[in-house]
This record gives C-alpha cells, sequence and structure tokens, in this order.
C-alpha cells in the first residue's frame, strides 16, 4: 500500500502543515495539493462541502505530493467509514470528548479484529494500492478532536485509547465552550492554559498534536511550542485576505 507520508514524518519529528478546504471545488483542492502542504483536508463539518464533491476534491489531491484527509462531518460511524472508501488516508473527527467516543471512532477507522470498520474500499483502494486491505489498518491515521472542556478535563484517558494517532485541538469550538469567543486562543487565558495542558499531557504519552491557526504567524508559534501538525487558516478566508489586500494595493493613494 502507497505508504502514509505523514506517519514518516511523525516519525522524523519533521512539522507538518495541513491545508484546510472549505470551498467545494476539485479545482481549489488540486491547487492547494501543489502548494507545498503535506497534507490536505476537506473539511465536512463546516466547509460547504457534500460527500460526492468530497470524492472529486480527493482524487484532485491525490493527483498532487499532499496526503488526502478528510474532517468528518459527525462521529457517525458510517460516514467515516465511507470517507475512508472514498480514499481518505486520515479522518479528523470533530467533537470527541470521551475515551468511549474515542475508542468508538477509531474501530470505525479500523478493519476487524482492531476495529468494526466494513469492507468496501471503493477509491481507497485505487489510491492505496491492492494491499489497501492488508495495510490500511496501519496506514489510515485516526485523529479525534478535542474542542470541548469534558475532552480536556479527560485528555489522558483519551489518549491512552489504543489506536489514537494523533490528537488535533479546535480552539474555536474549545474557547465556545470554556466561555470564550472564537479566536480566543489569541488572548483570555481559560483557552490557552486548555491548549497548553493538552498538549503537556499529549507529549508525556507521545501521542502527535495537531491545532487549527487563524494563520501562519500562529502556526509557526503553535510549532515552536511543540504541534507536530499545524493548520494555516482554511482555504475562503485566505483566498478573501488575498483579495484584500490586491484591492488595498491597487487603491492604496
Ligand atoms: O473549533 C475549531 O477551531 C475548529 O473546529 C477549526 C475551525 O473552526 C475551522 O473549522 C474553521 O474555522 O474553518
Amino acid at each position: 500500500m502507497r505508504p502514509n507520508k505523514l506517519r514518516t514524518l511523525l516519525a522524523q519529528d519533521t512539522p507538518i502543515v495541513n491545508a484546510w478546504l472549505s470551498i467545494p471545488s476539485g479545482y481549489v483542492a488540486e491547487g492547494a495539493g501543489h502548494q507545498g502542504f503535506d497534507s490536505v483536508t476537506v473539511d465536512l463539518q463546516h466547509g460547504l462541502i457534500g460527500f460526492e464533491t468530497a470524492v472529486s476534491m480527493l482524487q484532485a489531491i491525490s493527483a498532487t505530493e499532499a496526503v488526502p484527509l478528510v474532517r468528518s462531518p459527525s462521529k457517525a460511524p458510517e460516514v467515516i467509514m465511507h470517507l475512508l472508501d472514498a480514499g481518505a488516508y486520515g479522518v479528523i473527527c470533530p467533537m470527541i470528548s470521551t475515551p468511549e467516543e474515542a475508542a468508538a471512532f477509531v474501530a470505525a477507522c479500523r478493519y476487524p479484529p482492531q476495529g468494526s470498520r466494513s469492507f468496501g474500499p471503493a477509491r481507497g483502494k485505487l489510491y492505496g494500492g491492492p494491499d489497501y486491505f492488508e495495510a490500511a489498518n496501519a496506514e489510515i491515521l485516526a485523529i479525534p478532536m478535542i474542542e470541548t472542556a469534558e475532552a480536556v478535563d479527560r485528555i489522558e484517558a483519551i489518549l491512552a485509547v489504543p489506536g489514537v494517532d494523533m490528537i488535533y485541538v479546535g480552539p474555536n469550538d474549545l474557547a465556545l465552550d470554556l466561555g470564550e469567543g472564537p479566536g480566543a486562543e489569541w488572548h483570555p487565558r481559560a483557552t490557552t492554559d486548555a491548549i497548553a495542558h493538552v498538549l503537556d499531557r499529549a507529549r508525556a504519552a507521545g501521542v502527535a498534536t495537531g491545532i487549527f491557526c487563524g494563520d501562519g504567524a500562529l502556526s509557526r508559534q503553535r510549532l515552536a511550542e511543540g504541534f507536530d501538525l499545524v493548520t494555516p487558516g482554511n482555504d475562503f478566508n485566505l483566498l478573501m485576505g488575498a483579495m484584500s489586500a490586491a484591492i488595498a494595493e491597487t487603491r492604496r493613494p
């Protein structure tokens, strides 16, 4: 099976930069994949993307060097399995707050006997190769999102769940659950303290860490703090920022 390059980068302790797609477009996905990101995530939770468009986007990413990931729209096992069948090499799953939820999520990502993934690797096999079934459990990444106060309280138990390859912090939802506003990871204490605690516990447990960041500057900071994977903003916001900058430059007196 095609090796999962993210596992190699993690083993080498090489920082991973991940793109985040909310625009429902194979064209944007292909372009993002050619920009030098290590992985590209198709976001089916908040991105305006349905399953069939996600398949086209995964195909487009597969034409590049970037590893195709998805954020699933929910914890539903059948949805997670379907996205893996579509060729995702890793799933970022929102709102995992307990070790039981983490175990159920990992099970959806693994074929028996390690899990309960149903067989039918449609595009997974085209992208991964003919031995997909034999090797998928070892290559596919299961990445629960830590984005609630309960998940922070129970972080050590979640990290101890076998098969959790990485945890991914959602700072905006975490801030909301802690009574702060989106973007709070820059300033107020509760969210910054919670993120630092999760990072510290994950590093102690030897579990890789990822985090969504608003931009490149915060991504650099998070890598310096010790996160393994960062996402420097989503496609739409980056595009709008580039448009605004172009207009401002054009109209500069
Ligand atoms: O809670 C979070 O920060 C996330 O789930 C990541 C971001 O919100 C992401 O979805 C976004 O804003 O595009």
